[in-house]
């Protein structure tokens, strides 16, 4: 067995690979490699709403404070995001996080934050796996009884959410949202985000009507994923009860979904526009911006209004994460659903991202896709979208095999002007069209993104490539 990190941490099906034994064997991994970088101190555990998530919460701490470590160890639930954040507000030296985000239920999960609060770059997380071989080959799995570690003062109850809500209050522009009076309805997905947005959109003066707000490990039999497909109801929702709007949350709160007054669903990179947009235009904000390779480049258009640079990043959030905090960059987005600004931690928050499009829309006063529209009709309108590609692996090794001499001249009849390997591989086309096509790092599946001036030519694009390509 081999427990690997992946893009965003370990997941392994619950009792299959995810057992008891194995979450004390990765935290005792964690637990040296920490030893070793920073010596003994404070370390934030977190955990999504998923089926034994406590209890194995509970066996990191003992883990944790085997090696004398002191945790912070919640009572309940509590978002991805939002657990970043406390090792920043207790001065900790990282934080455990349990949650599969939005995997299927079968699922769990277990990812390591550094001090810096964002999520692990390559190089610790490579660290972490070379102390899980040694720990595996033969390394001693220290533990205390939990009881026996609470008698001894180390553990402590973590409660996060009243100075998080408080912190965020300062963060988004509440009195906006207090004169809209607007009315939202919530789907925190049966996740971490459960009264966490409802509680700060009601504290903002918002009529607030929540969906999906107890623990489902099951979550109502589908996946905590706010994507079009996952947001039905909200969407129903919204009309039905003639709200202003519909945000969502993801399964542990750091990814976000939302959905306009007439119940149309706006994709991530939408909303990365719209934000971008509020933050140049009503906060005034100056500096560069970062996105992932796959996000859309109407935030270049943005960016180059106003003379900022953009980082572009391989996809993940580590990335981002990175780039927000060694370029003070004003927003960090991409286009899986994830989002942070400048003064924020440099980890995705879905909490912060539904909050500022109240934020927008209090302010504009109008529905998001009349703002959109207006965006594109000043800035141009390029419209973006994912194929998720399940090919057969030998398929999909044939393709990456053939990717780096894959050199077309021209795409569906438009010349390429620029190509990028930076992650997987990117083709810039003369009429502001582009083209990635990459492997997941977290699905046995090829991406294909395109976005494209329209529709028709953004269809043509993706034919042209599969054809090219076999796939
Ligand atoms: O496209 P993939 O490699 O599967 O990654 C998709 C997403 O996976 C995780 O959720 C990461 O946190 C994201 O940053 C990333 O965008």
């Amino acid at each position: 067995m081999t427990i690997k990190f992946g893009t965003d941490g370990w997941r392994a099906i619950i009792a299959e690979e995810f057992t008891f034994a194995n979450v004390r064997l990765v935290t005792q991994a964690v637990a040296n490699y920490l030893q070793g970088e920073k010596g003994p101190g404070e370390v934030v555990i977190g955990y999504d709403n998923r089926f034994l998530a406590p209890e194995f919460a509970a066996a990191v701490a003992e883990v944790l404070t085997g090696n004398g470590f002191t945790v912070y160890l919640p009572s309940r639930a509590v978002p991805t995001p939002v657990t970043a954040w406390a090792i920043k507000k207790y001065g900790a030296l990282g934080a455990l996080m349990l949650t599969a985000s939005h995997n299927p239920p079968a699922y769990s999960g277990l990812k390591f934050i550094p001090d810096y609060a964002g999520p692990a770059v390559p190089a610790i997380t490579e660290a972490i796996e070379k102390e899980i071989t040694a720990v595996m080959e033969g390394g001693t799995i220290k533990r205390l009884e939990l009881a026996e570690a609470r008698q001894r003062g180390l553990v402590k109850e973590l409660d996060p959410r009243e100075a998080y809500l408080e912190y965020l209050q300062g963060l988004v522009d509440v009195a906006a949202i207090k004169q809209a009076r607007l009315k939202i309805v919530v789907d925190p997905l049966y996740g971490a985000g459960i009264d966490y947005l409802d509680e700060f959109l009601q504290r903002a003066g918002c009529q607030v009507h929540t969906l999906h707000n107890y623990r489902d490990p099951l979550f109502g039999g589908s996946l905590p994923d706010p994507s079009a497909r996952g947001l039905s109801e909200l969407a129903w929702q919204v009309r039905e009860t003639g709200a202003d709007l519909g945000l969502a949350l993801d399964g542990d709160a750091d990814r976000f979904g939302v959905v306009d007054r007439d119940g149309t669903y706006l994709t991530a990179n939408e909303i990365l526009y719209l934000v971008l947009a509020h933050l140049l235009f009503h906060r005034q904000y100056r500096g560069p911006v970062a996105r992932t390779v796959a996000t859309t480049h109407n935030l270049d258009r943005l960016a180059a209004a106003h003379g900022l640079k953009v980082i572009e990043t391989p996809v993940g959030f580590k990335y981002i994460g990175e780039a927000l905090r060694k370029h003070d960059c004003i927003l960090g987005g991409e286009e899986s659903g994830g989002l942070s600004i400048r003064g924020h931690i440099p980890e995705k928050d879905g909490i912060l991202a539904t909050a500022l499009v109240a934020e927008l829309r209090a302010v504009q006063g109008r529905s998001l896709k009349s703002i959109l529209a207006d965006l594109q009709e000043r800035h141009g309108r390029l419209v973006s979208r994912r194929l998720d590609l399940k090919v057969a692996p030998d398929v999909k090794a044939r393709v990456l095999k053939e990717l780096p001499d894959f050199t077309p001249a021209k795409i569906a009849g438009v010349p390429v002007t620029g190509r990028l390997a930076v992650d997987g591989v990117k083709f810039l086309l003369a009429d502001s069209s582009w083209v990635l096509l990459r492997p997941s790092g977290t699905e046995p599946l090829l991406r294909l993104y395109v976005e494209a001036p329209g529709d028709e030519r953004l269809h043509l694009l993706q034919k042209d490539i599969i054809s090219a390509l076999k796939i």
